[in-house]
């Protein structure tokens, strides 16, 4: 990683050659293996089972400022490819709401009043918390576009937007649920934030989407290039894409495993689906980190499967 995000600075995982192309599994290392389980249906799925059809050849996509100060912010979204939305992390642990404010308004001056800001808490806030630092961030950025998990429930999320006007995306509420459609149930969301691998797989997000009946915005897992392409083309597929995606991840790698990786382009990346480099593929793994995925790929198979 080229700057620490969701608390890691090395982004681990395993490639693998399906029939229909490469797959990526990289389940982060704190999540235990039933809560990785899904991930690991997802890559299965995908190596044998063809993407949807494109509906579009591009995607829109944000870029993804991290808990970084306001001049980082700034050349973060300076640097952005085009990106008119940015997504800014706050509320990190050790940092307080007066530097969400100054990232946030710093990342509104970057992008010039035409662009979209949002904001993701990871559930870190309370109701009453998220309602008083959402009216302090709105304000910073000249409107948000919508609040990503702001709090960690589904009724929280519920009686949140009950209250304020800024709209809310659930993300974990989704693909750490038992039950992803009860944000729809409850009416706790005005958009679901789909992420391909935690969510068994390019075919089952589809199938969610179709059912949830809320706006759909594709995001990353902060996979490579082979990974965020999976993402891509379940955003290509949907009748309906109102919002950037969370997919421009890979400039938060230091490197990637192919030879063009997935930045955006004007703001959007291409419907393709790459693999490894010839380069990458001829290095050789750290033994260490071989048999540690090794060891993991076993325990993973010994779960049984989720199936929605
Ligand atoms: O949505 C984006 O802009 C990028 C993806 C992103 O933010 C995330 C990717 C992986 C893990 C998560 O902590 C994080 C998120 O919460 O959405
Ligand atoms: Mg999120």
């Amino acid at each position: 990683m080229r700057t620490r995000f969701r608390g890691i600075t090395v982004r681990e995982g395993l490639l693998a050659q399906g029939e229909t192309g490469w797959v990526e599994l990289s389940p982060f290392w704190d999540y235990d293996e039933v809560a990785s389980r899904p991930w690991y249906d997802a890559a299965v799925a995908d190596a044998v089972r063809p993407w949807p059809t494109p509906l579009r050849d591009t995607v829109p996509v944000n870029c993804t400022v991290p808990a970084v100060g306001p001049e980082a912010a700034q050349a973060i979204v300076r640097g952005g490819h085009g990106c008119r939305t940015a997504k800014v992390k706050v509320a990190e642990p050790g940092q307080t709401l007066t530097d969400d404010e100054a990232r946030v308004a710093a990342v509104r001056d970057a992008l010039g009043p035409g662009g979209a800001v949002r904001v993701d808490a990871n559930g870190a806030w309370s109701v009453d918390e998220a309602y008083a630092a959402l009216a302090v961030l709105d304000r910073a950025a000249g409107g948000l576009e919508y609040a990503e998990q702001p709090c960690p429930t589904v009724e929280e999320l519920a009686a949140l937007r009950r209250r304020t006007h800024v709209p809310i995306a659930a993300d974990e509420s989704i693909r750490r649920s038992e039950d992803p459609y009860r944000v729809a149930e409850l009416e706790a969301a005005d958009v679901a934030v789909l992420k391909v691998q935690p969510l068994g797989g390019v075919a089952a997000c589809l199938e969610i989407a179709e059912r949830i009946g809320l706006p759909v915005v594709v995001s990353s897992a902060l996979e490579t290039s082979v990974g965020i392409a999976a993402g891509v083309a379940l955003a290509a597929a949907l009748p309906d894409l109102p919002y950037a995606c969370g997919l421009g991840t890979v400039s938060l790698l230091e490197r990637d495993v192919v030879d063009e990786p997935l930045l955006p382009r004007g703001g959007a990346l291409p419907v393709v689906r790459p693999g490894p480099s010839a380069a990458f593929l001829a290095t050789e793994p750290d033994p260490d980190l071989a048999a540690r995925w090794a060891v993991r790929l076993d325990e993973l198979r010994a779960v049984p499967a989720v199936g929605r």
